[in-house]
């Protein structure tokens, strides 16, 4: 094949989508999915949700852990008031590649800067080289074990204020347990559970988690 599925994904989007055109970005993402191969995107049921988290919170500083192709960070943007901004990181080299090429197909690359590092390294320098105060929705998407190693740090970096939102996917499948144990724990966070359907797989369920930060500044 010589080509990776992302490489296909991207080859797909830069063939059918409307350039400078988010909704149609995400749209023929979902067409592509659906009808040529799957991808682990936060799409559908978890999208909608994400959608209506940025749209009620109006966030101005937003992280990503997990960029993948883009979609979701394609998902937040879109929606960001013009001043907001989405930093994403992403550890694999091939896929921040890909994520940069659909956020730029998407006409969002003055909103979201994709970060090819490891997430821990970047949280402990989001204050001093990122030129960020506070986090007002944090997404984790990345690899599950990490969820609460990151949360943690993101606590020790001070980074939430009280209203903060800390969304997390696939808290079913793959699952994490450890991250869901942890958040729903603490005094500080306010969670709620959503039972979803995974992404692009009528018959399977998968959940995610919206926690709300209430705990000291
Ligand atoms: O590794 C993942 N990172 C972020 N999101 C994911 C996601 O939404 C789904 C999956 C996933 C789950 C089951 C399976 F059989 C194959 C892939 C992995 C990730
Ligand atoms: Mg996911």
């Amino acid at each position: 094949k010589g080509t990776t599925r992302e490489q296909r994904a991207l080859k797909y989007l830069k063939e059918h989508a409307r350039q400078g055109d988010p909704d149609s970005v995400l749209e023929t993402f979902d067409e592509f999915c659906r009808t040529q191969e799957w991808a682990m995107n936060a799409a559908e049921e978890k999208g909608d949700i994400l959608d209506e988290i940025v749209r009620e919170l109006q966030p101005t500083t937003c992280l990503e852990l997990g960029t993948y192709c883009g979609y979701s960070a394609v998902r937040i943007a879109r929606n960001l008031s013009p001043s907001a901004r989405l930093i994403t990181i992403e550890v694999n080299p091939d896929y921040a590649a890909v994520a940069r090429e659909v956020v730029k197909l998407a006409g969002l690359q003055d909103k979201i800067e994709v970060i090819n590092l490891d997430s821990a390294d970047v949280i402990r320098e989001l204050k001093t080289k990122y030129d960020v105060t506070k986090l007002d929705l944090v997404f984790l998407d990345h690899w599950k074990y990490l969820y609460i190693r990151d949360i943690k740090l993101i606590e020790e970096e001070k980074l939430l204020k009280k209203g903060s939102v800390v969304f997390a996917d696939n808290v079913i499948i793959p699952g994490a347990p450890g991250y869901l144990e942890y958040i729903r724990g603490s005094k500080n966070y306010k969670s709620t559970f959503y039972s979803v359907h995974f992404e692009y797989m009528d018959d399977m369920k998968d959940g995610v988690e919206k926690s709300v930060y209430i705990g000291d500044e």
